[in-house]
Parts: structure tokens; C-alpha cells; sequence
């Protein structure tokens, strides 16, 4: 499992934008390398503002949509239409703008689709999505992806896992349900922290003030019980990409260098 590296950028737009740029030089190399590149997306303000950058950078046609799969880390488990949705504002930034093949995009269930209005079921059919996906040399039932795209919340949270939650001692299962989540919509579908781990690299993205608590004390060795986003690593490798006020705690050796 792989270290934190933390970067600093001086503000959100500054972050959004080379963290968009980021993702277009690591997909084009992994495309160039083996073939194919999977992601597994984030909802909330920094995941979307980054989405909506590659929609507008010139850059993003150098990545072969049609050669990418895309996974969710968590999904508010609302209508397909409703605006909560973070299938529904990807769309919307970036994903109805690219060639993506259909097939590759992996969304979670809607709560008016397939398998009705029961967040267990529609996570028990997301993990095996995960299993039918996974690779031999993922020793398991979940894809090693290449990507996974987290935000966080100012208690701790990451993709839908929350403090002290059922999910945050959840050892067996790739996928859960999570009610009763503190932040609206209270129903969602969640990756494990387990199956965040099988990531080669995360991601962890986060803007403002009201994050520099859960940063600071992610990065200080906090308990994932107590702080679920301090257990997401990547195998590979693991990054915060934060701004200047999210890092607002930590020690001066992770600010960025003043203009
Ligand atoms: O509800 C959610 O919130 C978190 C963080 O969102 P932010 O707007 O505070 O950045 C996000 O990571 C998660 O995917 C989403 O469902």
C-alpha cells in the first residue's frame, strides 16, 4: 500500500484544472501502455469541477474515450433524473460530450431502475459488475482500477462511507448500501474501503476551509473507524490534490510555494 503525497494547489480553479490536465497525461499513458485505462469516478463540487475542466481543455481528445471504463466509488441512491445523482452531473460535465462507448460505463442503479427501490439489491448487482470485471491478477472480486477519483467531507467521509458507519466495518463485501448517511440524500450505494484499496492510485480531491480538519488529521494518522478517509490508499500510489485552504492545518512542508 502506497503513502500519501500531498499537493497543493493555490485555489479551486487552479486544482480543478491540473488535476484535469493530471488525468488526461495518466489515461493517455495507460492507454499507450496496455491498451485500455479504467477510472472509477467521484461525486461532490471538486470531482464535478474537474469533470467539467476535461469537458472544456483541448486536451481531452487526446484520450480514447472509446478505450476507458468508468466505475463510481459511491451513488446517492435517488431517481436516474433526479439533479443529486452523480451519475447525472458527470453526464452532464463531461461523459454526454465525449465518444464513450456506453458499454464501458458502469453506473450504479438509479432507485426507480432495475432493481427497484432497495439499495441492498442494487448493491449486491454493482459487485457483481466488480466481479465480472475483475482480472485474474486482481485476486478477487474487485478490478484494480486504474484511477479511483474520491472527494471527502468535512467529518470524514469518503465516496459514501461514513464515520463510525456499519460500511466502515464492512471486511467481506466490495459494495454496501448506507443508510441514514448524515449528509442528503440518506440512501446510497458505497464502495468499501477494502475494494477502494485495490486501487493501483487514488486520488483524494478536496477544496475549502471546511476540509482542513479532516485533512490534517487524515494525514496524521487518524483511524479510519473514526475518519474513513484516511483509510483509502491506493496500491500504487496515493494523492491528495487539495488547495491552499484545505491544507490550512497541515505543516508548512505541504503548502504550496507563494507567487
Ligand atoms: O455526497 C458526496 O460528497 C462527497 C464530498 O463532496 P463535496 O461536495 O463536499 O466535495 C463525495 O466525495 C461523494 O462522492 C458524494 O456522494
Amino acid at each position: 500500500m502506497s503513502e500519501p503525497e500531498v499537493v497543493v494547489y493555490a485555489n479551486p480553479d487552479l486544482l480543478a484544472a491540473a488535476v484535469a490536465a493530471r488525468l488526461v497525461t495518466r489515461l493517455v499513458d495507460l492507454q499507450a501502455a496496455k491498451g485500455s485505462a479504467s477510472l472509477a469516478l467521484t461525486g461532490g463540487s471538486t470531482g464535478i469541477a474537474v469533470l467539467e475542466q476535461l469537458h472544456q481543455s483541448p486536451a481531452r481528445d487526446a484520450v480514447d474515450w472509446s478505450r476507458l471504463d468508468l466505475y463510481w466509488g459511491d451513488e446517492r441512491f435517488v431517481p436516474a433524473d433526479d439533479d443529486e445523482r452523480n451519475e447525472k452531473q458527470a453526464r452532464e460535465a463531461l461523459l454526454d460530450h465525449v465518444p464513450i462507448d456506453p458499454k464501458r460505463v458502469h453506473a450504479m442503479a438509479a432507485s426507480d431502475g432495475e432493481f427497484g427501490d432497495d439499495p441492498d439489491t442494487a448493491a449486491e448487482a454493482y459487485a457483481r459488475v466488480l466481479a465480472a470485471h475483475a482480472l485474474p491478477e486482481n485476486h478477487g472480486t474487485v478490478p484494480g482500477f486504474d484511477i479511483t477519483l474520491l472527494g471527502l467531507g468535512g467529518e470524514g467521509h469518503t465516496a459514501s462511507v461514513f464515520p463510525e458507519s456499519p460500511a466502515v466495518y464492512e471486511t467481506e463485501r466490495s459494495v454496501v448500501a448506507v443508510r441514514n448517511c448524515p449528509k442528503p440524500p440518506p440512501t446510497r450505494i458505497s464502495l468499501t474501503l477494502p475494494a477502494i484499496r485495490r486501487s493501483h492510485d487514488v486520488w483524494l480531491l478536496t477544496t475549502g476551509e471546511a476540509k482542513a480538519d479532516a485533512v490534517a488529521l487524515a494525514l496524521s494518522g487518524a483511524g479510519e473507524v473514526q475518519l474513513p478517509v484516511a483509510g483509502a490508499r491506493g496500491q500504487r500510489r496515493t494523492l491528495w490534490l487539495i488547495d491552499r485552504a484545505a491544507a490550512g492545518k497541515l505543516s508548512h512542508l505541504y503548502q504550496p510555494p507563494t507567487a
